[in-house]
């Protein structure tokens, strides 16, 4: 899991300059976002950064995330017209599909180069996203075995190492971290529920009772159900009174701090299922999101 990371001003700006440069070299850029929490998960400095360069949004870990959620954000993004596709980046299909969405963004340029005859050249494309969000485990297995680095040589001027891949796309080795913005704290708590960032003690409670809240409208019987509390327990009690009662449940008297860690890795554990945090038509931070 990602630390907390002291994120200055200068870190942000070395980052995005290292990526600009790295841009000129490829054809496509793959942004993932974690599609549990496409705001929070997904930095705009990359929308400036990327300008006109074919992007394909790529929605990591689907599996842990709610379907029909997962799906009104794919048609949010198509209505927005940015190429979409969400997958378990782990999964054996991975590389089929994110290979097929990467032809199907360039399929314009590719045809109009095939008609001129011009042969056709690997596919370069950049891995972009913020920690932990997948970018190494998609690049992994989009590389197979094929991992053949090129340039850099001793004594050669630094080149560029690209890895290829099976399926006629070449993927800049270094992927671009993005770093998530934190001006709304809801950002904080959805990247720290998600285990993006890892959160710290003082902040636990308060991570632990949003996410309380949050499970009371959006799936109440997740948390009924694994700590067997009575049914009726989000009519009866407040967030702070549901978290002593769990700590009781769970044996651990009245350390609460430590059913709060238990609630945060039973979420990220899946133990809790599958949810999405935000939705299209949130407005978190200065990320306006709006299905219309
Ligand atoms: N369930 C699930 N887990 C995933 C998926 N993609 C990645 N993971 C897991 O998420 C964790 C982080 O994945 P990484 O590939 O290391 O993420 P990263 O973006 O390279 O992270 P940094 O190196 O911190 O920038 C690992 O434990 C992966 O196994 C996915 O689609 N589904």
């Amino acid at each position: 899991m990602a630390q907390i990371i002291q994120w200055y001003p200068g870190h942000m700006a070395k980052a995005l300059r290292l990526m600009r440069e790295n841009l000129k070299h490829v054809d496509i850029v793959f942004e993932l976002v974690d599609a549990r929490i496409p705001i929070s998960s997904r930095n705009p400095a990359l929308d400036d950064l990327v300008a006109d360069k074919p992007r394909l949004l790529i929605m990591t870990k689907s599996d842990l995330a709610d379907p029909k959620r997962t799906a009104a954000w794919l048609e949010y993004y198509q209505k927005a017209q940015l190429p979409v596709i969400a997958l378990d980046t782990r999964g054996h299909q991975a590389t089929k599909i994110v290979t097929k969405a990467a032809k199907e963004v360039l399929s314009e340029r590719l045809t109009t180069l095939a008609e001129k005859g011009v042969k056709e050249k690997p596919i370069r494309a950049l891995v972009a996203g913020i920690p932990n969000v997948g970018k190494s485990t998609l690049l992994n297995h989009l590389v197979q075995k094929n991992v053949a680095i090129t340039g850099d040589r001793p004594g050669v001027t630094k080149k560029l190492q690209w890895l290829k891949t099976p399926t006629n796309l070449e993927l800049l080795d270094t992927p671009g971290v993005l770093w998530p913005k934190f001006e709304d704290q809801r950002v904080g708590q959805h990247l720290a529920m998600t285990g993006a960032i890892k959160e710290t003690l003082i902040q636990r409670d308060d991570i632990v009772l949003a996410l309380l809240g949050f499970m009371r409208n959006y799936h109440p019987a997740a948390i009924i159900e694994r700590y067997h509390l009575p049914s009726d327990v989000f009519e009866r009690l407040n967030n702070v009174d549901l978290l002593l009662l769990i700590t009781q449940k769970l044996g651990f008297k009245d350390d609460y701090d430590r059913a709060a860690e238990r609630i945060l890795v039973d979420l990220r554990h899946g133990k809790l299922g599958r949810y999405t945090l935000e939705l299209p038509t949130d407005h978190i931070g200065e990320v306006v999101v709006d299905a219309d």
